[in-house]
């Protein structure tokens, strides 16, 4: 036997295993690590962060990536160079983050790499019936593994699109296994470039949990921060909070078919953009508007995707609550925001329920690693609307 091949087979059987979850999301902030103590499978998960760290991205990574993020046309030389340089970007972090932790890469089981999407094309998004939904994650597997020399499973959307799915949202089935409680009935709000939620009905209820993209999080407002303030983000919300929403503005963005869609539906950046805006603008002659007002109706416009989506959902349950990660939760005026939009349910953070919000999509990544070497597709069965299979392509370091 291949002895890497043995040596998965003796990572699958362990009591616990250690998982280093990656996610790199589309505000390009920086690689989220999180080192993760896995124990059991299915709904007997129990994870527990060793470590997690966001290691800041440098300018000349962010650089590569905007030349072709979320656009429709791009250099194919560009995408071919940036997939094997993102996953040694990505294998330097990892090596830095273990030696600053001090832990020996021997002793880590597996990576569990989501890699950096640069195109997100559902059928909905194309309109295009002799495509098929698809989605790009790069950052090539075989580079980290043999950079970090730890077993890597990567590329976890390309399973769920084949077995009938848009390839996200995939917290879903972490979510499903980590947080799924006896009595409450949970709302796992997260809030990156991109809102998504989770549904988690109580266990005894004939209601079943599934998951969806909202809209817009925090990527139409980073854009227009990079683009008039040359800042990655409106810290704070310092810039929204010194402007007053524009009504007019507001009730045009509110106007977007991916808005009214059933639930669960996939969208990103290729849809919410400054080109959205600005048609926008246009249609609602509001291109006089300050900058400030301008931050301040699309964080309102935001936040209204984020309540009216979830309203849907809450205005028929009772003893319900959403719990919040991801970037945005720090945004202090989009979640009064959130929660005015949403006044007859509690809006939280998901540290309530002992989960830390900016670790969680890179713990939910090392879930479905852990998922794929020692679970099995009927664990996550009990899902509306995503499919019961096990995700990620292993690559081996040697
Ligand atoms: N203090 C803050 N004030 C305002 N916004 C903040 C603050 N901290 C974080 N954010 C927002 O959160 C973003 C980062 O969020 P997060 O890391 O969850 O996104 P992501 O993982 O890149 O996205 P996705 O989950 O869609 O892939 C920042 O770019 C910024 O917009
Ligand atoms: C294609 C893609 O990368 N989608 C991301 C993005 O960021 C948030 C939202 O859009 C979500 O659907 C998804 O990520 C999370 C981790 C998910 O799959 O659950």
């Amino acid at each position: 036997m291949n002895s890497q091949i043995e040596k998965l087979y003796k990572i699958s059987k362990k009591e616990s295993r250690l998982i280093i979850g990656l996610m790199s999301g589309t505000s390009l902030d920086g690689l989220d690590i999180a080192l993760c103590k896995i124990q059991g499978s299915g709904f007997d998960t129990q994870l527990e962060i060793l470590h997690f760290d966001t290691l800041p991205y440098q300018d000349e990574f962010r650089n590569h990536i905007r030349k072709i993020f979320a656009k429709p046309e791009i250099q194919q030389q560009d995408l071919c160079g940036i997939n094997p340089y993102v996953a040694i970007v990505h294998a330097n972090l990892i090596n830095s983050a273990l030696a600053n932790w001090k832990i020996n890469p021997s002793a880590v089981d597996l990576i569990a790499s989501h890699g950096q999407t640069v195109y997100h094309a559902p059928q909905s998004l194309t309109k295009n019936p002799d495509l098929p939904n698809s989605t790009l994650q790069i950052g090539d597997g075989d580079h980290i593994a043999v950079h970090s020399k730890i077993i890597t499973l990567s590329d976890f959307r390309q399973k769920h699109i084949a077995a009938g799915g848009e390839g996200a949202p995939l917290a879903a089935y972490g979510d499903f296994l980590l947080f799924t409680d006896a009595i409450e009935n949970r709302i796992l709000l997260n809030i990156g470039g991109i809102s998504n939620f989770t549904f988690l009905p109580a266990k005894n209820s004939p209601l079943k949990a599934f998951a969806t993209d909202l809209g817009p999080g925090n990527t139409l407002m980073n854009q227009y921060m990079w683009r008039h303030f040359n800042r990655e983000m409106d810290l704070n919300a310092e810039i929204a909070a010194s402007g007053t929403v524009n009504e007019t503005l507001l009730k045009h963005l509110l106007q977007e078919d991916f808005l009214e869609l059933a639930f669960p539906k996939t969208t990103g950046p290729e849809l919410f953009n400054l080109d959205y805006l600005t048609i926008k603008q246009e249609n609602s002659d509001t291109q006089h508007l300050s900058p400030p007002d301008v931050m301040a109706t699309l964080n309102m416009f935001s936040a209204l995707a984020i309540a009216n989506g979830i309203q849907r959902l809450t205005q028929d349950l009772n003893n319900a609550a959403i719990y919040v990660s991801g970037g945005g939760l720090h945004n202090p005026l989009l979640m009064a925001n959130i929660r005015a939009g949403l006044p007859s349910v509690k809006v939280t953070s998901i540290d309530e329920i002992d989960m830390n919000p900016d670790a969680k999509e890179a713990c939910l990544f090392a879930v479905l690693a852990n998922e794929a070497v020692a679970g099995k597709p009927e664990n996550v069965a009990g899902l509306k609307d995503s499919p019961a299979v096990c995700m990620g392509k292993v690559s081996f370091p040697f």
